[in-house]
């Protein structure tokens, strides 16, 4: 956190991230090195059996849980934008969100609800999604995620508002630390006619309707 307001900075998160090849074999070799030593550390023998491939196997799952540093998300927008007159909200609730704190690196997991007001444009539905993926698979807090969406969905469609509200639990309040199993934290981010408590609360309404 490095301005006024307290609130994450946007590119903190990225902030003298080098690009990796994720697939390179050396990567693998090495990192798999790294996770055979935590296993050394924590007391276990990573030559027993269920344990021979495990450095392996979590080296690989760390290098795809945190691909998403390699996406460019308004790449992925501009692919698939449409001149469309419609200029109601289009809303796309309930996609599923995993990522990672970046404090203990356990999983945060729940859903996101992504709407905005288009502005002359639409786009691809699917896109919006795989730009939550972008920044959900990284080291993240949910408030940064949260702000990362709505940036990158304003400056890149040029909308007339974004409403994005993320609700998530965190492992590392339920497995460990202060052990809380129920609760679930809720992140929000607006731009334009979201900040109006009118389009805000239409929004709202309409994520918390369930379909019959
Ligand atoms: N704001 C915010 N905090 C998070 C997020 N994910 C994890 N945290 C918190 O990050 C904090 C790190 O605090 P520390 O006191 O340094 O870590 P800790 O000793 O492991 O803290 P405890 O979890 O309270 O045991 C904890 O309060 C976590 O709950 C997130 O997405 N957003
Ligand atoms: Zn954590």
């Amino acid at each position: 956190m490095n301005n006024d307001n307290n609130i994450p900075d946007r590119d903190e998160g990225t902030k003298g991230y080098q690009k990796i090849d994720r697939y390179d074999p050396e990567l693998i070799t090495n990192l798999s090195a790294s996770y055979l030593d935590v296993l050394t550390q924590i007391g276990e023998n990573p030559q027993r059996e269920g344990l021979l491939k495990t450095p392996e196997r979590i080296a690989k799952a760390m290098l795809y849980l945190t691909h998403g540093y390699d996406l460019d998300a308004k790449e992925i927008l501009n692919s698939a934008m449409f001149k469309e007159e419609y200029s109601q909200m289009v809303i796309v609730k309930d996609i599923e969100v995993y990522s990672m704190c970046e404090h203990h690196m356990l999983p945060f997991f729940g859903k996101a609800h992504v709407a905005y007001i288009p502005n002359g444009y639409v786009v691809g539905l699917s896109k919006i999604p795989r730009v939550v993926d972008v920044f959900a698979r990284r080291l993240q807090v949910q408030e940064r995620l949260t702000n990362q969406i709505r940036d990158c969905i304003q400056e890149t469609l040029n909308p007339i508002g974004v409403g994005v509200v993320v609700e998530c639990r965190h492992l590392c309040m339920s497995m460990r630390g202060v052990q809380k199993q129920n609760s679930v934290t809720t992140t929000s981010a607006f731009t334009g006619e979201f900040l109006k408590e009118k389009t805000r609360t239409e929004f709202l309404n309409l994520i918390s309707a369930k379909l019959s």
